[in-house]
């Protein structure tokens, strides 16, 4: 079986006073198979991590640099995110590869690099709207799984988030249909790459991902779970996702 996450990225918002609602979270007792992890900017996440200390929340990163160490002003490398504490970072969001031409050499690279450093890559994948109406979002994502995925990885040093771009922040979702027929696909491409470690990778659906739609999501047969922007900002509306997550 699959384990659950409901997994908050934050972007570029929030504040120290934000991470108080990592006591709230930590106050919710999802089923044992859930995971819930928040990744704030990276300023942040040293003292979230010492905040989420006291329970089981776990806190991971938005992004890394494929190196260990070097001439790389700006950047942060895997292992010095996990010399504080992180447990997981985003590789590969859309926001990275449409801003900074991030490919999916570099996604593979970042998630390869994690994994070494002992931090569980979540790769991100999915379309544009003009490439989904041209019939082509499951070449696309699976082209960019195929590219972003590190060929040793196991069960549980692997997350993959489907994300189709046009639903990120945009509060409109693909039809479960839809979804699903992605999630399939993903799942069985995975086996056919990873074999019975692939059955096991969790994946998780991202895109206006709001406790009104949440259940039905993760009703889906292969969804195991969300990543989550703009709902995971407050306890408020990121706590009722979790729950929905837990129940399924
Ligand atoms: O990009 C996302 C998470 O990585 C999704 O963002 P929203 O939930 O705000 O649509």
């Amino acid at each position: 079986m699959q384990r659950k996450l409901a997994a908050g990225n934050w972007k570029m918002n929030g504040a120290r006073a934000d991470l108080s609602m990592i006591d709230r979270l930590n106050t919710s007792h999802p089923s044992p198979d859930c995971d819930i992890l928040l990744c704030p900017p990276a300023h942040l996440v040293s003292q979230a991590v010492a905040q989420a200390a006291k329970g089981t929340l776990k806190i991971g990163a938005q992004n890394c640099h494929s190196a260990e160490t070097g001439a790389y002003t700006g950047d942060i490398s895997a292992g010095m995110f996990a010399e504080i504490g992180a447990s997981h970072v985003i590789v590969g969001h859309s926001e990275r590869r449409e801003g900074y031409g991030e490919t999916d050499t570099d996604a593979r690279a970042k998630a390869t690099a994690a994994q070494a450093a002992g931090l569980i890559p979540i790769v991100c994948l999915g379309e544009s709207l003009s490439q989904r109406d041209a019939g082509d979002a499951l070449n696309v994502i699976l082209t960019q799984l195929a590219g972003s995925v590190p060929a040793d990885s196991e069960a549980d040093t692997l997350v993959v988030a489907y994300e189709p771009i046009w639903a990120i922040g945009t509060g409109k979702i693909p039809t479960m249909d839809e979804i699903a027929e992605v999630h399939q696909a993903l799942r069985a491409n995975l086996i056919d790459a990873l074999g019975q470690t692939g059955a096991a990778v969790p994946l998780l659906y991202g895109g206006s991902v709001k406790p009104a739609n949440a259940a039905g999501i993760f009703a889906l047969e292969h969804v195991n779970g969300a990543l989550v922007g703009g709902a995971s900002l407050t306890a408020q509306d990121f706590s009722p996702i979790i729950q929905a997550l837990s129940d399924s």
